[in-house]
């Protein structure tokens, strides 16, 4: 079993299941998503953004791609299968690809590929499942492999990489080769051994790329941009993929459109600027992909058909080792308590075998007749054992073909203790061995008229039409009349509130939407107000301040993770809400703004609460404590992120202005009408700067532009206050105020009093209190809250709408509609 995962309790990962790579990379957390893996750029001192840390995409033309075949002359057959670091198809293999067959199998035998100039891979095995390193490095790497230290311990397997990039092999670390965990090999094992070529390995090594030996398609040239995906419909690819799992994407390609839709549907994007996007395919993101109704052939078929190169062997085989195993087990919520269920006894032996599932698992002590018995690995004759019953197999089998909305990724999301012994099969398993029909209801929306416990709402969405991404976020939850739990990114002002409203008004059954603070719950129930014709009686606020329930047997409660996660003495009321939260089957489990709230407070919410399906909303999934992985498995994978860039084009979202003013104190300006102004005050010498390259970063990635101001008196073109220019503009002041700032402590901070005790900001503090000047840390954006902190909606709106109550929001529709 995985369970690396930050926190205690019990952890169900893919790996269990069938030791696959995607279980491997998402249990670690070293699937090394996109964004951790640009942490690791960003922390690395010789990295700057923008200058040589750009990605360096070396296109070849026609000859040199002939001349490389000829200088390489590739022999069939001679050293096909030893030699090759990775296999290239031609468009045969391609569509055979489409089809989903297997990596590596070859019809007709004959293979244009063309042999890879360094590198080794896949002796004796055509499905190239192992990927092995060249004699003398591999030497080299186990002998310092013995010494060397992984990438934060979780990157185990070492495989060749391609010779294209020499850089971490994303997909070999899925390889399922056990040989291959002998060489493990850290990133510093890398470093250095090319001695002096062109790459430079080891955490610095993505600053150098060559991708010189991708094989073009033959026809590439009427790839190019421009030229449409016409006739065939296989021209014009906007793609280039890489064997590292990067995938270029064209913007000014005219199949952009599609070919982004797809691409964010199969990977996560990395860097958005206005003409190459550049995305990562991992685990997650594949994860995703199935998990919305793609499957292996299509993103295959579909990635090979919008490249421009041919499709590498690596790729195939990522994709396939990452979705293989979606959909063998489910997690389902029955009756307040949590089944595992499976159809592969196999699946569910192997979990059982693992100490931590077996210990958390509810087991019967005596395995009882009928059915195929499924011993947990680890068990001794006498030990409990875990029976499947036929009908209920063959129930599980059936109600697979509809695919379950709650999965593993759910599994995820049990880290109560007591709800993890519920969840791992023991009360299934018991029910199973008792003879009992066994509880299952694997699809929530068309089941939802045969439940017993249900208690539906009849609100619905009266007052919007849908934009089309809120349209798009909504199709991926919601598709063969199921909903699935994941994570919907949209932009600050880009409406996700309506998205959040709408998903519980289609599952028509309690919505429990958990806010950061007091003032979102406000907000909240305004949206829920104003967009849905549901009777104020059924949405109901839970906050430090208010204290409602709902008129009737269900509705929508509106609170603050804080409130939920509270463990102190609650008032009478307090104590009576609290357990109508807990005791309920939740259709909808709401959670805005996942990005901002502590992993820890997410697990201890979703052990607490229980909900048939999770929609987390926000606008960045980039998190400060590098945690953004985990919420693949406490919430879901992402269903949709739309793109700024596109949605400010659309007119959806205010145009973007963004600067920094780098001074020593000074005040930040306003915006103008349907422009949306950031203003960051960056103070030299502090650890603001250093903060402010991040944010930079980020800016950069989201295609952004910014400006730097260095010198703020300069551009305030006046002296003082009073002729319009900066507070504090004499050196003497700035030195003053900063001395002062930097001698706050703690202490002087508590006497703060909050006007917001539900506001997950106060978190940490023993009696609730807000920051009014809060360290360096705090006010440079590092205390966990976004960066982008206002915007408006602009265009597309239904102007001269009531104003909703609440600060934040509130000043901010006050901006928008004057
Ligand atoms: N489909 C729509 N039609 C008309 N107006 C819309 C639509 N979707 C959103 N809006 C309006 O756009 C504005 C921004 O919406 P909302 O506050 O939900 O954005 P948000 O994504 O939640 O922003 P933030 O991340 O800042 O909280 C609101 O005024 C909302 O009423």
């Amino acid at each position: 079993m995985s369970g690396q995962g930050a926190g205690g309790g019990m952890k169900i990962r893919l790996k269990v299941v069938a030791g696959s790579g995607a279980g491997q990379a998402a249990g670690s957390g070293g699937g090394e998503g996109s964004r951790r893996r640009r942490r690791q750029e960003e922390d690395d001192e010789d990295y700057h953004p923008g200058a040589e840390g750009d990605p360096d995409v070396v296109i070849i033309s026609d000859e040199e791609a002939e001349e490389g075949e000829e200088d390489e002359a590739y022999v069939a057959g001679e050293d096909d299968e030893e030699d090759d670091d990775f296999e290239v198809y031609d468009s045969e293999e391609k569509e055979e690809a489409a089809a989903g067959g297997a990596p590596g199998s070859k019809a007709g035998g004959s293979r244009p590929a063309r042999k890879p100039t360094r590198g080794r891979g896949a002796p004796g095995s055509k499905a190239g499942q192992r990927v092995v390193l060249d004699a003398p490095a591999r030497g080299a790497r186990k002998a310092r492999a013995a010494g060397g230290r992984g990438r934060g311990g979780q990157r185990k397997k070492a495989a060749a990489a391609p010779a294209a990039s020499r850089r971490r092999p994303r997909p070999a670390e899925l390889a399922e080769d056990a040989d291959l965990e002998e060489e493990f090999v850290s990133d510093e094992d890398y470093e250095g051994e090319e001695g002096g070529g062109t790459y430079r390995l080891g955490a610095a090594d993505e600053e150098y790329r060559d991708f010189t030996s991708l094989r073009l398609k033959p026809d590439h040239f009427n790839r190019r941009a421009g030229a449409g995906l016409g006739g065939g419909g296989d021209r014009g690819g906007p793609l280039w993929v890489c064997p590292d799992c990067r995938v270029f994407l064209e913007t000014f390609s005219p199949v952009y459109k599609q070919a982004y839709d797809f691409l964010i549907a199969i990977a996560e994007p990395v860097s958005r600027p206005e003409f190459i996007h550049e995305y990562q395919l991992t685990p997650h993101s594949l994860y995703a992909a199935v998990s919305i109704g793609l499957e292996m052939g299509t993103i295959v078929g579909v990635l090979g058909r919008l490249s421009k190169n041919v499709l590498p062997r690596e790729i195939r085989e990522f994709i396939q080792g990452c979705t293989q195993n979606y959909g063998k087990v489910k997690l389902v919520l029955q009756h307040n308590r949590f089944f595992v269920e499976s159809p592969h006894p196999e699946v569910l032996r192997a979990l059982l075998a693992d100490p931590v599932i077996r210990d958390a698992a509810k087991l019967p002590s005596k395995a009882a007749a009928g059915g195929a018995a499924v011993a947990a690995g680890a068990a001794g004759a006498g030990e409990a054992e875990f029976r499947v019953g036929a009908a209920r197999r063959d129930r599980a089998v059936a109600d697979l073909a509809q695919m379950e909305e709650i999965d593993l990724a759910a599994a995820e999301d049990a880290e109560d203790e007591e709800a993890q012994r519920q969840a791992a099969g023991g009360q299934g398993a018991q029910a199973a061995a008792a003879g009992e029909q066994a509880p299952h209801r694997p699809s929530y929306l068309l089941d939802a008229v045969e439940d017993p416990d249900r208690e539906l709402h009849s609100f619905e969405v009266e007052a919007a039409k849908h934009r089309p991404y809120q349209e798009k976020s909504l199709s991926k939850m919601f598709g063969n009349g199921r909903a699935r739990s994941g994570i919907i990114v949209l932009p600050c002002g880009a409406g996700k509130s309506l998205v959040g409203v709408s998903a519980a008004a289609r599952i028509k059954k309690g919505c429990l939407c958990l806010c950061t603070n007091g003032v979102s719950v406000d907000q909240w129930k305004y949206q829920f107000e104003m967009w849905t014709n549901v009777p104020k009686d059924q949405v109901c606020r839970f906050t430090s301040q208010t204290r409602e329930w709902f008129e009737g047997p269900t509705g929508v409660c509106i609170t603050t993770y804080t409130m939920v996660a509270f463990t102190g003495r609650r008032s009478t009321e307090g104590e009576r809400i609290m357990s109508q939260i807990m005791s309920r089957e939740w259709g909808l489990l709401l959670l805005d703004e996942v990005h901002v709230v502590p992993a820890a407070m997410f697990r201890k919410v979703l052990g607490i609460v229980k909900a048939h399906c999770k929609l987390g909303l926000t606008a960045t999934l980039v998190r400060e404590d590098s945690l953004i992985g985990d919420l693949n498995f406490l919430i879901g994978p992402k269903l949709y992120e739309a793109n700024w860039l596109d949605l400010t084009r659309g007119g959806h979202i205010a145009s973007v202005q963004c600067a920094e003013k780098k001074a020593r104190a000074g005040r930040a300006g306003a915006g103008e009408e349907f422009d949306a102004f950031f203003y960051t005050l960056v103070t030299l010498d502090t650890q603001e700067v250093y903060f402010s390259a991040k944010r930079q970063q980020f800016l950069i990635d989201q295609g952004y532009s910014y400006k730097v101001i260095p010198h703020l008196l300069e551009a305030a073109g006046a002296e003082g206050p009073d002729g319009g220019g900066l507070l504090l503009s004499s050196h003497e002041e700035q030195l003053d105020v900063l001395a002062a700032i930097l001698a706050v402590t703690d202490a002087d901070l508590a006497e703060e009093e909050t006007d917001d005790k539900d506001d997950i900001a106060n978190l940490g503090k023993k009696s609730a209190t807000r920051r009014v000047v809060g360290d360096m840390a705090a006010l440079s954006g590092a205390a966990g809250m976004r960066y982008m902190e206002y915007s408006t909606g602009a265009g597309g709106g239904q102007g001269g709408r009531a104003r909703p109550p609440g600060g934040g929001k509130l000043a901010k529709m006050a901006k928008k509609y004057g």
